[in-house]
This record gives structure tokens, sequence and C-alpha cells, in this order.
């Protein structure tokens, strides 16, 4: 298998706690779903996800859930290519925590916007507290992309990192950043 043939990202899930981060990440990774709740305190999965007719090498950071007075963890800004930023639509606080980190993030890195992804978990629920449409305004005022999920019924878990990695490669192209020669870096 030729050196080159994977290209590598890293993809970090943030989000209040609870809200279905693990849920969502174990569906996509392993085909299962947690029906308890057990806090996670970090895990990275590695899954190999084809992309505009291209396999990239993911890694996914299933992180601790998130609340306003969290530090964000420079590990979770320095070398991360994209984000998801998860609520759970059953929770309007969970919504305003998306905005929260999304601004920790931009203010960590110096950065107008980074590539990212809203994901209302839980659309299973029939009791709401966020519309889609209100998801929707938030994530054209951030330039995201956003969508709704469910890990339980597994709908849409697929096209969430999907998403993440067209809104990478988008702002790759813009920037023309070239993908450096295997075993190399290059420097910006
Ligand atoms: N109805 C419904 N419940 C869900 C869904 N996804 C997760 N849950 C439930 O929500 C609870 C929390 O899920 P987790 O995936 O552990 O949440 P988390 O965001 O990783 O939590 P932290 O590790 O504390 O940050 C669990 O009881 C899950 O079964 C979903 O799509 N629909």
């Amino acid at each position: 298998m030729p050196s080159d043939i994977f290209k590598k990202r890293k993809i970090a899930v943030l989000g209040s706690r609870a809200v279905g981060k693990s849920s969502l990440v174990v569906q996509y990774v392993e085909d299962t779903y947690i029906e308890n709740y057990y806090p996670t305190i970090e895990n990275t999965f590695t899954k190999t996800i084809a992309y505009n007719g291209e396999d990239y090498e993911c890694d996914i950071i299933d992180t601790a859930g998130q609340d306003e007075f969290s530090i964000l963890n420079a590990k979770h800004a320095i070398g991360i290519h994209g984000y998801v930023l998860v609520y759970s639509v059953a929770s309007r606080a969970s919504f305003d925590m998306v905005r929260i980190v999304y601004d920790k993030i931009i203010d960590f890195c110096g950065l107008q916007s980074v590539p990212t992804v809203l994901v209302g978990q839980k659309s299973d629920l029939t009791r709401r507290e966020v519309s889609a449409a209100q998801a929707k305004a938030l994530a054209d005022k951030l330039g995201c992309a956003c969508i709704e999920t469910s890990a339980r019924e597994n709908i849409n878990v697929d096209k969430v990192f999907e998403l993440c990695l067209a809104q990478i490669e988008k702002k790759y192209r813009r920037r023309g950043v070239q993908e450096p020669p295997p075993g190399r870096c290059i420097i910006q």
C-alpha cells in the first residue's frame, strides 16, 4: 500500500455533558448504541473516512462535557482540523453552550472561523427546546454546517463526519494548503 494513501485529520467533539457526544461517536465508529450514561474523561477513536473519492484517516477525540467555566484544553485546539459541536435538541442550555465553546476556540486559535459542524443530537425526542431553524440561524452566523442526529436511531450519524471533512477540505482548498509529502511537513 503506498504510504501516502491516507491523509490524516483530527476532529474534536465538544459540547455540554450528557448531550450524546460519546453515543454519536461510538455509533459512528463501532455501530453500537450506549443506553446507559457513563461520563467520558476522554477517548480517541480512529476511523478511515472516504470523502470525495479519497481516504482520510481521522482521529476523532471524544471529550469530557464542558460548561461555561471550563477552560478550553490546548489539546482540543492545537493540531485540530475540525470540530463537531454537539447540543441536545431537548436542551436550550446545551445549545447556548455550543456558542460559548465556539467562541473559546476562536479566541484560543486567534482565527476568524474554524471548520465546524453544529450537531443537534437526540432528534428522536419529541420534547424540544431548540428548533432546526434556530440551529440553522446560528450555523449561518458562524459560517458552519449544521445537522440533527439521533445516535439512538442511527439517523444522520455518518453525515456528521462527512460534513466535518467537507468543512475542513473547503478551508484547505480556500487557503491553497498543500498536503505534505509522506513523512514531511509544510510550513505555511
Ligand atoms: N433519546 C436519545 N438519547 C440519547 C441519544 N444519544 C445519547 N443519548 C443518551 O444520553 C445520555 C448521555 O449520552 P452520552 O453519549 O454519554 O453523552 P456525552 O455527551 O458523551 O456525556 P459526557 O461524557 O458527560 O460529556 C445517555 O443515557 C444516552 O443513552 C439519542 O440520540 N437519543
